[in-house]
């Protein structure tokens, strides 16, 4: 859900902490809006009848490439901090921000039933499928119905006691991974398999761990290709492909069922299916096993089964769309980060072999990374009410985007943006590079506020119990010179060249 620039620039309807902030909410809606300069005169790439602004994202058009960092940062270059797009083929006109007060006051402001624009085509499907009016999920839920949901799974997946539960149990994924990745090694420490998808595996057993309740061993070598454990990873894959097409990009699914369409549409399907057929073993084994757990024992399939076991399936098919690609991009920009900035791998090092400590260190690379290499170019909310932005007139309905990746790595707000420094989450106030110097909203790699990222304790710890051990087994370099291809869509995928050598520490 991930929540990208993409999403923005293509809204076709208006439906729709590691670092999170909390902050008070305020009413900051406007409702005199005459003295405002109007809505149109907000600086935007000019538009013309008819196509409205698309020419401009055409092969030959100023912002063909669409969905990279470089075109926010042309759009901010050219536009300034707030850039009006009109909507294109009747869509929805949207504002994209560049000023982290703006940011705060849409965020805050919306902040009691947040609609993030989203996968508008898993909503179709599970509304067509709930002939009864039953909870569709975090994912697809909106309103009132979104925030039942969210307040009866908040105290599930978001209770460090409950999150807590896990850690050895991912740790076990995490050594699993080490030692698969030592097989994977050639006499040169280069890993003989394609590196993005070593680190999916392991994001998907570890996510799988909590929300199927069981091991799906996705990385056994012995695994078929065609077993439903490794179909569940191409799931997510194919999943995330679709959508990007149907719910972010102009389509016509709208007015008729397009191919695509309608394979979203089983693709959805299969991937409930799966979740329940693990879901239903996971409850077989439980029932064979016997006896009841204390409640303090109890991890989150097994609370979310005693709610109820739709609700256990709905979280579950969401905790694997929106935790396998997010975490394994996270875990891929650290690794890389680190293996071309060798001297903060040593400091990590350090720390992550001294006896037991608080880690600060590490939790530090981990947030450094998402800061120059978010998962997300930005996230988004729809209106609902009319604001006073830059002294311009928001109206109510508006899909706003907020630019957080070009926002965190501007050198007015973060010292030396461009440097992996991962000491500036931890040095004092007084220090220049102190990471309070920033405005908070220039940074949200888990969202914000009562929609943020429900996963993100969980992915905290696949995170930092998974970079630990392979700080502790490996030194990883780089071959050659620093870079690597990120293709932005629906999230930054990171495309490679992968050209970490492991070496056994
Ligand atoms: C590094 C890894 C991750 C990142 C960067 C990330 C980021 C995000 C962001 C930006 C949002 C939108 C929040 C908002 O609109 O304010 C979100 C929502 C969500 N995330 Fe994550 N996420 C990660 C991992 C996970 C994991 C591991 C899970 C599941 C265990 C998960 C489950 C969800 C769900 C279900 C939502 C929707 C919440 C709602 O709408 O109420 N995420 N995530």
């Amino acid at each position: 859900m991930h929540y990208s620039l993409l999403k923005s620039l293509f809204p076709l309807t208006t439906t729709s902490k590691i670092l999170t902030r909390s902050v008070a909410v305020n009413a900051a809606g406007v409702t005199n809006t005459q003295n405002l300069k109007p809505w149109k005169k907000i600086p935007g790439p000019s538009s013309l009848p008819i196509i409205g602004q698309m020419h401009h994202f055409m092969p030959w058009g100023e912002l063909n490439n669409a969905f990279s960092v470089e075109f926010g940062k042309h759009l901010y270059q050219k536009y300034g901090p707030i850039v009006r797009f009109n909507g294109f083929f009747g869509s929805t006109p949207f504002l994209v921000l560049f000023d982290p007060d703006c940011v705060s006051v849409v965020l805050q402001s919306e902040n009691v039933m947040p609609i993030r624009p989203g996968f508008q085509t898993l909503t179709y499907y599970r509304r067509k499928k709930n002939k009864n009016n039953q909870p569709m999920g975090l994912l697809a839920d909106v309103g009132e119905a979104w925030k039942h949901f969210r307040t009866v799974v908040n105290p599930v997946l978001l209770e460090p006691e409950v999150v807590r539960l896990y850690s050895e149990k991912l740790d076990g994924v995490a050594l699993d991974m080490i030692e698969r990745l030592r097989r994977l090694r050639n006499k040169n420490g280069v890993i003989q398999s394609p590196f993005d998808v070593e680190m999916n595996l392991w994001s998907m057993e570890s996510v799988c761990l909590v929300a199927l309740g069981r091991r799906i061993n996705c990385f056994d070598p012995n695994l078929p290709a065609n077993s439903t454990e490794r179909r569940l990873l191409n799931l997510v894959h194919d999943i995330y492909k679709t959508a990007d097409e149907l719910d972010f990009r102009p389509s016509l699914w709208r007015y008729f069922p397009t191919r695509t369409f309608k394979r979203a549409m089983k693709l959805y399907e299969e991937q409930e299916n799966t979740a329940r057929y693990f879901i239903d073993r996971t409850i077989d084994e439980l029932k064979a096993k016997g006896g009841t757990k204390i409640e303090s024992e109890k991890g989150v399939l097994e609370k979310l089964l005693d709610i109820n076991k739709e609700m256990a399936v709905l979280m579950a098919s969401d905790m694997i769309t929106a935790g396998v690609d997010t975490t394994s991009i996270a875990m891929t920009a650290t690794l890389y980060l680190l293996a071309i900035n060798q001297h903060k791998q040593d400091i990590l090092r350090e720390e992550v072999m001294s006896p037991e400590g608080e880690r600060t260190y590490l939790k530090a690379c981990i947030k450094e990374a998402l800061r120059m290499m978010p998962v997300s170019a930005g996230n988004a909310r729809e209106t609902t009410k009319d604001y006073c932005l830059r002294g311009y007139h928001v109206p109510k309905g508006i899909q706003v985007t907020f630019m957080h990746q070009v926002m965190s790595q501007m050198e007015e707000h973060y010292h030396r943006a461009h440097e992996f420094i991962p000491e500036r989450w931890i040095v004092g106030k007084d220090d220049p590079m102190y990471y309070g110097n920033a405005n908070p909203f220039t940074y949200n790699p888990f969202g914000f506020g009562v929609r943020s990222c429900i996963g993100r304790h969980i992915a905290a710890v696949e995170l930092e119990t998974f970079l630990a051990r392979i700080i502790e087994n490996f030194k990883i370099e780089w071959s050659g010179a620093p870079g690597v291809v990120v293709k932005s869509s629906t999230l930054n995928y990171i495309k490679g060249p992968f050209n970490f050598v492991f070496k056994d520490v």
